[in-house]
């Protein structure tokens, strides 16, 4: 079977330091696909490389059967690739729910058209049962800006939800959030639809093996194991790679 999603050979140079190197990494439809490794191994570099922000100097991305090297993240978004970033995104002043319509409107209106009303109720009525299945249907009427950090990052998978993903990428949701936070935003994310392809970058392990069923780990830019959960675990190479130097 055809992968979901290829990035093949990537490599990324930053002046004369090294990001990736020559990496590989595959996501099939519906898996849940963890990238690990200690601090700046490359993982949200290849996150961005995957979601279009960082251009390699060498390598290809490719995309349900396509190249979208080329593409920026909007269009790769409008191809059902979205995002949440370490911090979370979301507009301040606008309630929950405007924040859920703003993120459907790209797939609900055509390309550098206006919106129509027909268009906006539809992004609409998308809104209520995402914030709804995120735990945040109380919160709706709330500016963003007065949730609590993980209402936020609820409340931004929300946002990636609504543009109808087929690959959620998700850079350190669990960064900053309690331990109940955590044991609510894994709930969560076991819940999501198996049409949708998860990348999680996360230095929770905890988190990690509880939701996917592959993990890559990197280092220094590099493929230093890939497999599942409890080979990972088990891995002497990935020990030694965290003993070396994890946050
Ligand atoms: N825009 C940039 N300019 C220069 N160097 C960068 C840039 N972005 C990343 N780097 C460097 O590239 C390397 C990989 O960074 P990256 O953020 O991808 O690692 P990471 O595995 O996500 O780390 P962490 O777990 O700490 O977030 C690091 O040495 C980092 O300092």
């Amino acid at each position: 079977m055809n992968p979901l999603l290829s990035a093949e050979d990537v490599s990324v140079r930053y002046g004369s330091l090294t990001a990736l190197a020559g990496v590989d990494l595959s996501i099939h439809d519906g898996q849940r696909h963890a990238l690990i490794g200690p601090n700046g191994a490359g993982k949200t570099t290849l996150l961005n490389v995957i979601g279009g922000a960082t251009k390699p100097q060498r390598g290809a991305v490719r995309f349900a059967g396509r190249d979208i090297s080329r593409l920026g993240p909007a269009a790769r978004a409008r191809r059902g690739i979205n995002r949440i970033h370490q911090r979370p995104a979301v507009f301040p002043t606008l309630t929950a729910t405007e924040n859920v319509v703003v993120a459907a409107l790209p797939r609900v209106i055509p390309r550098r058209r206006w919106w129509p009303g027909g268009r906006r109720r539809t992004a609409q009525h998308r809104a209520g049962p995402l914030l709804e299945r995120m735990g945040l249907a109380d919160v709706a009427a709330v500016p963003a800006g007065y949730l609590a950090h993980g209402q936020q990052r609820q409340l931004e998978i929300a946002m990636a939800l609504a543009g109808s993903p087929r690959l959620l990428l998700l850079d350190e949701p669990a960064a900053g959030l309690s331990a109940a936070e955590v044991g609510r935003l894994l709930d969560l994310l076991r819940a999501l639809p198996r049409a949708i392809a998860v990348l999680l970058v996360e230095h929770r392990l905890d988190l990690v093996y509880a939701l996917c069923d592959t993990v890559t780990v990197l280092r220094d830019g590099q493929t230093l194991a890939a497999g599942t959960p409890d080979e990972i675990r088990t891995s002497p190479l990935v020990r030694q790679a965290y003993a070396d130097g994890v946050a």
